[in-house]
């Protein structure tokens, strides 16, 4: 569904990420693991045109039969948000602070979706309560809503034309650990419900283990490892991956098979 194909991204002195070939198949879940700088948002950010103009990207990377890069910002904005949707550890910056939660939906409908502007509010509404937030919240300003309802918001934004991939940076980070933990129980519902598949980028290996169907790990820009979860958290192959689980001590001492408490 959306498929790396040897991708390697530098700025002018350096290569921050080395011929890196993954595959995230329709409907699952895939984790991208590995310690900061490692290369993970510089990767998923590389699928919409998003890096930072100082660094340049060479390789191909495919949302189903469309071939992303090289893409004009025209066409890479029609894909953006309707077929292939991000959602961020800083959901503030979703929203812009003088426009109400509404006026992001309605402008989203406008963009990709023109001809049934005139029902925006009802899908606001609509989407709104997807996530479990009431429709009335869609007067009011980003500043108004909390931290997790705000996170909310914008996944219901991201998904409100139901792409294909979602990719996820780092979307607990912000959050307290039972808003987060219901976040990932929203975004999985939603998966099941639209059947979009999840690039998801964590540090938090309880969160892999509950959610996701397969792993990446990287290492210092390139994958050093990938499998099913299970196996690799179970019968790590690589070293890196050997220590990454080892430093999250909860999950040494549980098979996969079981979940540990709390979180
Ligand atoms: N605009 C930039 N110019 C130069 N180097 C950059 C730029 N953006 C990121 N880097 C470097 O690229 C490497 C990979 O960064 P990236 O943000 O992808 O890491 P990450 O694995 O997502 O880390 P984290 O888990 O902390 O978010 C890092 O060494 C980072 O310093």
């Amino acid at each position: 569904m959306l498929q790396f194909d040897e991708i390697t991204i530098r700025n002018r002195s350096r290569v921050l990420v080395d011929r890196v070939s993954m595959n995230v198949l329709p409907g699952e879940w895939h984790a991208l693991v590995g310690q900061s700088g490692s290369g993970k948002s510089l990767l998923s950010r590389s699928a919409g045109l998003l890096l930072p103009p100082n660094l340049s990207a060479e390789g191909s990377i495919r949302l189903g039969d469309t071939e992303l890069t090289g893409m004009n910002r025209r066409s890479i904005r029609q894909v953006l948000g309707r077929r292939l949707a991000y959602i961020f550890q800083d959901y503030q910056a979703a929203f812009a602070p003088f426009r109400t939660i509404g006026q992001h939906f309605s402008e989203a409908i406008a963009l990709h979706d023109k001809e049934h502007l005139k029902e925006a509010r009802t899908r606001t509404a609509i989407a709104l309560e997807s996530v479990g937030l009431e429709g009335s919240l869609a007067g009011r300003y980003p500043f108004q809503l909390s931290g997790g309802q705000l996170q909310r918001a914008s996944i219901a934004l991201a998904l409100l034309f139901t792409p294909d991939v979602l990719i996820a940076d780092e979307v607990t980070t912000a959050l307290d650990s039972v808003s987060g933990h219901r976040v990932l129980s929203l975004l999985n519902r939603l998966r099941l419900d639209t059947g979009c598949s999840i690039l998801f980028i964590t540090h938090d290996w309880r969160h892999v283990r509950r959610h996701t169907d397969r792993i990446a790990v990287m290492k210092e820009g390139r994958i050093v490892e990938a499998g099913g979860t299970h196996r690799v958290l179970d019968h790590p192959r690589h070293d890196y991956t050997r220590q990454l689980i080892a430093a999250a001590p909860v999950l040494t001492r549980l098979p996969s098979g079981l979940q540990e408490v709390g979180g």
